[in-house]
Parts: C-alpha cells; sequence; structure tokens
C-alpha cells in the first residue's frame, strides 16, 4: 500500500538579532498533534492554593519545554466578552478600505492601528502575509493596577500606546473602544497570572518577574484572514498570497491567543513536523515567546508557527502578546544556568529587545 508519508525535509530561514537561522521541516502535510505535543490544559488551579499553582506550574513546565504551545481552558474570559470582542473585530474590516485607513499603523509613532493585507511580510522568504489586522499597545490608562498613569505617561523615554486617532477613527462603531480595551484588559490580568505560574515553572519564587510587568508590552490585536472566495480572480489572489502568517515565532514572553473555528494554526513540532493546532471551544492557546525562551537559557521553547487559511471563508484570531516593563533589564534566570549550562544570552531591556525585532520585521513590510 502507498502511503503519503515521506521522509522529505526542507529548511526555513528566520531572521534573528544575530543573523539568519534555518531550521528542518518534514515537507509532509501537517497532523494533528498528540494530546502530550499541544496539551489541553485545566487553569482552574491557578486560582488555589499554593500546592496546586505548583502543580499547574509542572503542568506548564513539561508543556513549554516541547512544543512550547498548549491550550488553556477555564481561563476565565467568559464566552460573551469573547463573543463581543469578535464582533467588534468582524464591524471593523468589514467596513471600506476608506474608513479602515482612517485609523492607519502609519498615522502612529509606534504602529498601532490598521494594517491592510498584504502589507506585512513576516518571513521574508515566504509569501506576504494575506491578513489585515487592527492592534492596540499597553497604555497605563488602560491598566485597572496602575494608580497613577500620568507618571508613567510623562515619562517620554517610553512610547505607550493610547493613539487618540484610534478612537476618534472608530467612534461610529458602537461600544468599539470599550469592548476592546476591556477585552485587553481582562487578557493582561490572565496574562500576568501566567506569568506568576511560568516564574514556578521555572523553580523561582512566584513573584520573580511581578516588578517587570507592572507597566508591560501588552498588544491586543483583531486579525481577519480573507478567504480564497470561489472566483477566479481570487483563486488567482491566494496563489500569488500564499501564507496568512508566514512561519515566524513570537517576540516577546507569552501569546495568548483565540481562533475561531477555520482551523488553519500550524505549529512546528520538535521533531520538526507540522502539526495542526485545530481550534478546540472554550480554549486559548498559549505560547513561549522568544524573550521568554531567551531568559529561560533556552529551557522553554519558541516555537515557530504559521497560518494558512485555505478555506472559501474568513478566518478571525484575536492574540495578545505580553512583554516586560520596557525599562526591565532582564537577563537569564538563576534557576537556569549551572556550571554546565553558562548563561547563553546577555542581560537586555525588554523595551530594546521589542523595539529590535520589531524592526527587524518593519524592514520586510511592503508599502503599498
Ligand atoms: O492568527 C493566528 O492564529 C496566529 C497569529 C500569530 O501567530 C501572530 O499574530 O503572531
Ligand atoms: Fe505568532
Amino acid at each position: 500500500m502507498v502511503t503519503e508519508t515521506t521522509t522529505g525535509y526542507t529548511q526555513i530561514e528566520l531572521l534573528t538579532l544575530s543573523g539568519p537561522e534555518y531550521r528542518r521541516v518534514s515537507t509532509n502535510p501537517p497532523r494533528p498533534p498528540t494530546e502530550d505535543e499541544i496539551p489541553i490544559i485545566d487553569l482552574t488551579p491557578i486560582d488555589g492554593d499554593l500546592e496546586s499553582r505548583k502543580e499547574l506550574a509542572m503542568k506548564i513546565r513539561k508543556a513549554a519545554q516541547n512544543t512550547g504551545f498548549f491550550y488553556i481552558k477555564n481561563h476565565g474570559i467568559s464566552d460573551n466578552l469573547i463573543e463581543r470582542a469578535l464582533s467588534q473585530a468582524k464591524a471593523f474590516f468589514a467596513q471600506s478600505d476608506a474608513e479602515k485607513d482612517k485609523v492607519s499603523f502609519r498615522k502612529s509613532q509606534i504602529a498601532e492601528g490598521y494594517h491592510q493585507v498584504g502589507s506585512t511580510q513576516i518571513n521574508h522568504k515566504e509569501s506576504r502575509d494575506n491578513k489585515e489586522t487592527f492592534s492596540i499597545r499597553y497604555n497605563p490608562e488602560y491598566d485597572p493596577t496602575v494608580a497613577n498613569p500620568d507618571h508613567l505617561l510623562a515619562n517620554k523615554a517610553y512610547s505607550y500606546g493610547g493613539d487618540g486617532f484610534l478612537w476618534d477613527g472608530t467612534s461610529h462603531l458602537p461600544k468599539f473602544r470599550e469592548t476592546t480595551i476591556e477585552f485587553w484588559e481582562r487578557r493582561l490580568t490572565l496574562a500576568r497570572k501566567m506569568v506568576s505560574i511560568f516564574a514556578l515553572a521555572l523553580n523561582l519564587p512566584e513573584d520573580y518577574f511581578n516588578e517587570m510587568i507592572t507597566h508591560p508590552g501588552a498588544d491586543g490585536l483583531y486579525i481577519h484572514y480573507p478567504g480564497t472566495g470561489d472566483t477566479e480572480t481570487n483563486v488567482e489572489l491566494t496563489k500569488q498570497v500564499d501564507a496568512g502568517i508566514g512561519s515566524h515565532t513570537d517576540i516577546q514572553c507569552l501569546t495568548l491567543l483565540w481562533q475561531d473555528m477555520s482551523g488553519g494554526l500550524q505549529v512546528l513540532s520538535a521533531s520538526d513536523e507540522w502539526l495542526d493546532a485545530q481550534p478546540i471551544p472554550g480554549t486559548l492557546v498559549v505560547n513561549i515567546g522568544d524573550f521568554l525562551q531567551r531568559l529561560s537559557n533556552n529551557t522553554f521553547k519558541s516555537t515557530v508557527h504559521r497560518v494558512h487559511n485555505r478555506q472559501t471563508t474568513s478566518r478571525y484570531s484575536m492574540p495578545f502578546f505580553l512583554g516586560f516593563n520596557p525599562d526591565a533589564i532582564c537577563e537569564v534566570v538563576p534557576s537556569c544556568i549551572d556550571e554546565e549550562h553558562p548563561a547563553l544570552y546577555d542581560p537586555i531591556s525588554c523595551g530594546e529587545w521589542h523595539r529590535s525585532r520589531l524592526a527587524l520585521a518593519q524592514r520586510q513590510i511592503i508599502v503599498k
């Protein structure tokens, strides 16, 4: 019997601050992950006692060392809020190009706002990204844990989000601003709790990173991946614009991702095969970014992933990226260093890291 399995491999190229990096990738079609490759982790113990939090942390440690991707259920963000945010994303993207361009990222110092289809290319060896996005960044005024936002806003060394034109240009969409900020804020709270669990997972005190996430990098995105449609023109376009988002790793510490039921998210396994990170209702996908990999001396994996939307209809997703405070100087944590494993990385400020990595990605933006 002829099976479809081949032993072929190809390479993908990733740009890093120290030059291009190459990863071996199987040419087999994506397959479903095993339960260990992308486990579903119940987050209920996150609000339990220290013993149950430690148990949870050990599950997360295992996932972080293996594929670096896992699903979380019982994460505390209500279906209702997710539905409301999704409706806002759909309402925003359904507008005319002219309307969406009113909040173009080009009007922002820090690339907040709208990026149109084909305006980014996250992997310079693949196609342009067939997606449009709307993004907001951290603003102390949206963060309920910050008692005195003016103090932070007055520090001109930081570039916070909250560009007025974003909300002026969307004020005709009922509840767009409130819902977008509410969803962002709930995910910030969850991501902060996850950072404490990651500290435990790294055999550190639970509050080890707390002072580094008082005003962290925190980006909330709405993403729309257009479908292939059923017309000849769209089929042609899909051939040219192959990837929804090309192969990449995330930049910061951790990503919380909500995806709709379309499918199309693919994750590179520890055995160099593409896995289908299929949507599971009621879950968010969590993955580790390059900064956490760096802090953990490569103990935790920042994993390559991509999205291919091969269906005729739209795919929507809503990722949230958490970093550390822009002024936090971070170094490899002591629990990941010993005589046989010296620190592989120098200390770096999280803000500088984020800026340099974004600049690397921005160089690939094709301005239409
Ligand atoms: O849309 C998705 O499912 C993933 C998006 C993603 O990987 C990203 O924005 O970095
Ligand atoms: Fe990503």
